[in-house]
């Protein structure tokens, strides 16, 4: 079987990026799955064969794509920046490199939009540096939905145990209330449904949570649930989504964990990913659902307290490569888990 060519972005060359790719690229099971073109810097990369000890050598492609005989002990690399030492200094992004990581992410959505590619995965960026280089974006989700014209877009975090995804990204909390509205809710549900059926589950089960304690008690700790959500979920009924909520969010995860649930809708950022992050920082993946490309992600930061120690765990890119490659598997079988 022809393996899929998975697009590896760099992140900040001057987080756990490179290294975590280096040693993500040797896993035998990255390498059953898939072919991989990493785009990216070649000091960078040079630099994290040499601190991580891994035997690799580097193949450089500036145009083609990886044979399909690709070797095991090969990194085929398109260089898209060339930083100097200066903007390689580990846990110090910048502008250079804020704009390189930029490039990678860039590159590799063009790729996949034009087929080159079956799907990217990406090690992680500092958004702060991102948004220092002149590019405007809260991090690669919305960045993408943009350069692929989605406006009906998820962030869904996954682990074996647990799928979260998120009404709300990366927002002040302050603004959550507001931006909770009964749209947002239930094109997440719409979008997480139909995506979770195609690549992960069939006819999924999706669990609503609460934004307010104890679903807001009757009106008496707000009435976001009434108001909003309850609505939302009613709406998705309709349309034959087995949604069911809005359930509290202390309790429920305990019991989406032992597996009741295919996915669970959260009202923000840190209501969804903390649990995913308890149960599944090690291999947890992150994934862009409703894109018209694949696109994965490690579940981490740049953690720049690891980086140039080739301590940091890569078992999140290994999981993100991989997930990335089923989902090609599945797109080009033309059939999903469930129907489309
Ligand atoms: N997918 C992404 O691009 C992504 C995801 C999350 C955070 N970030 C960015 O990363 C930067 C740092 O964020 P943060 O400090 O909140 O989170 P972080 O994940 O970088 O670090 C949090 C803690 O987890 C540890 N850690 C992270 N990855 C690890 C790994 N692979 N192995 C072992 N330990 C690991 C770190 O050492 C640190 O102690 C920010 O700029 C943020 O925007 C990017
Ligand atoms: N919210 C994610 C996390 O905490 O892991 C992360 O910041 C990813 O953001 P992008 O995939 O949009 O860069």
């Amino acid at each position: 079987m022809k393996r899929p060519i998975i697009a590896v972005t760099m992140g900040d060359p001057t987080g756990i990026g490179p290294e975590i790719i280096a040693r993500a690229l040797r896993d035998s099971e990255v390498l059953l799955s898939c072919r991989h073109l990493v785009l990216g810097d070649l000091s960078a990369m040079e630099r994290a064969l040499a601190i991580t000890g891994e035997p690799s050598r580097i193949e450089v492609l500036d145009h083609g794509m990886p044979p399909v005989d690709d070797r095991p002990d090969r990194i085929y690399l398109r260089p898209l920046s060339y930083l100097s030492p200066a903007d390689m200094v580990f846990g110090a992004p910048s502008p250079a490199s804020g704009a390189a990581m930029y490039d990678y992410i860039t590159t590799a959505a063009k790729l996949c939009l034009a087929g080159a590619v079956a799907g990217m995965a990406t090690a992680p960026i500092n958004k702060e540096a991102l948004n220092r280089a002149g590019h405007h974006y809260p991090g690669h989700t919305e960045l993408l939905a943009e350069l692929t014209g989605t406006e009906q877009f998820v962030m869904m975090l996954a682990g074996d145990r647990l799928r979260v995804a998120l009404v709300t990204i990366h927002e002040a909390l302050a603004d959550v209330p507001r931006l909770v509205t009964f749209d947002r809710v239930l094109s997440t549900i719409r979008t997480t449904h139909r995506d979770v059926n195609r690549y992960f589950s069939a006819n999924p089960r999706l669990a609503v949570l609460s934004l307010n304690p104890h679903c807001g008690e009757g009106g008496l700790f707000g009435a976001e649930e009434t108001r909003v959500i309850s609505p939302a979920i009613a709406a998705a009924r309709a349309e034959g989504i087995d949604a069911v909520g809005p359930l509290s969010a202390d309790t429920l995860f305990h019991f989406a964990a032992q597996g009741g649930y295919d996915a669970v809708v959260c009202m923000y950022h840190d209501q969804g990913l903390i649990p995913l992050k308890l149960l599944h920082f090690d291999d947890g993946v992150n994934v862009t659902l409703g894109l018209p490309i694949i696109r994965t992600s490690v579940d981490h930061g740049t953690a720049y307290d690891l980086a140039g120690t080739g301590k940091a765990n890569f078992r999140s890119m290994v999981a993100a490569i991989l997930m990335a490659a089923r989902m090609a598997s599945v797109r080009d079988r033309g059939q999903g888990k469930g129907e489309p």
